[in-house]
């Protein structure tokens, strides 16, 4: 029998070595997955039209993403718990993204500590750290500080999460802390007692945080979840140095539109980088976004199947077959690089 075809065919695996209240905390989104859903099925509704005859030797992927060249835009979005779905956790996905030549953002909420994950990576990792902003900001300090102490090369600030999205998935299974052994291990020692401290979401996070945040540190600040191009304006105005439209995989606010469709109005709005994430699961999909004139996009959910199904070789896997489908658009649409695809590429499908 073959191994996984594709990026579906790993969710396919990994739903079968899960146990299902974990699989539905990876899967599953808030309230009726409106989103969800939208942001896989908005890709399939925009189409391409390739150009021919065009003669280009094979397509160059290389770019870059403040300052970290990289093998292609294609990148690890935060995720939470990998040692849910593997006992190695972020230590191999960390591995896996050195393996693939990408960057690696990691979440406030890994399961192994940002240090470990940027010793497994190795030097040579673009690593970015994932910040929930807490409401003592000596809390969020030291965050910082250990993000920046463990060789961090920006900090991604996740703000479409005020409060906790209403996953039914996760109630329905009674999932809502980690299996005993497991631990938001950034955390560690933030509590009074010295403990682990749990991650909070606060909901008065406003523009003043991120100018805080920019007076505590040097690195440059990415901020996640922004689909407004209005709230883009205003991040660059406020120093950002670039942006990641995304919907927190349909995981936050349930029926807001699918990214796809939001990031080519952040991208006119500003002069910054603009990553975008959710629903990414073909190498068609990534050749939409850049047509869209995002700067590289982020997987979520496909690197914990890969996880999942095959630990690190799994998403080493993820990464390699996202990248050759991504080589095979390119070259099918007559586009000789990721920096030489033009909006006129992309129609609606009619309804
Ligand atoms: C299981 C899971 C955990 C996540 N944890 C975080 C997190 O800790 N921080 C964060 O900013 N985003 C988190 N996200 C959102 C992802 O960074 C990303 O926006 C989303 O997964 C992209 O959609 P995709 O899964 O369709 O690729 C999580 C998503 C999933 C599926
Ligand atoms: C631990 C959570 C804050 C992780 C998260 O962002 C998510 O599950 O979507």
């Amino acid at each position: 029998m073959s191994g996984p075809l594709s990026l579906r065919e790993f969710e396919a695996l990994a739903r079968d070595r899960l146990p299902l209240s974990a699989y539905d905390y990876f899967a599953g989104g808030a309230d009726d997955e409106v989103t969800l859903r939208a942001n896989e099925s908005a890709f399939a509704r925009l189409r391409l039209l390739p150009r021919v005859l065009r003669g280009n030797a094979a397509p160059d992927l290389r770019t870059s993403l403040l300052g970290a060249d990289i093998a292609m835009p294609v990148v690890i979005a935060p995720t939470a718990f990998h040692r849910l779905a593997d006992p190695e956790g972020e230590l191999a996905t960390a591995r896996a993204a050195a393996e693939a030549d990408t960057l690696m953002i990691a979440s406030m909420a890994s399961t192994v500590a940002v240090e470990d994950i940027a010793k497994a990576g190795g030097a040579d990792l673009p690593l970015w750290f994932q910040l929930y902003i807490q409401s003592d900001s000596k809390v969020t300090e030291a965050l910082v500080r250990r993000a920046e102490d463990a060789g961090c090369r920006a900090l991604v600030v996740t703000v479409d999460s005020t409060v906790f999205g209403r996953r039914e998935r996760d109630h329905r299974h009674g999932f809502h802390d980690l299996p005993e052994g497991l631990y938001c291990e950034n955390m560690r020692g933030l509590a009074g007692d010295g403990g682990v401290r749990p991650i909070e979401m606060i909901r008065d996070l406003d523009w003043e945080h991120v100018q805080r945040l920019r007076s505590v540190t040097g690195l440059p600040i990415v901020l996640k979840g922004l689909m407004h191009p209005a709230d883009a304006v205003l991040a660059a105005a406020h120093g950002v140095s670039a942006l990641m439209v995304s919907n927190h995989g349909g995981r936050q606010l349930d029926t807001v539109v699918a990214t796809i469709d939001a990031v080519a109005d952040v991208v006119a709005a500003v002069d910054i980088p603009v990553l975008v994430d959710g629903g990414v699961r073909r190498g068609t999909d990534v050749v939409k976004a850049l047509a869209l004139g995002a700067d590289g996009v982020a997987i979520g959910r496909p690197v914990l199947w890969g996880l999942a199904a095959r630990g690190q070789t799994g998403v080493a896997q993820v990464l390699r077959m996202l990248r050759d489908e991504l080589d095979r658009a390119l070259a099918l649409c007559g586009c000789s690089s990721v920096h030489d695809i033009p909006r006129d590429l992309l129609r609606e499908a009619p309804c």
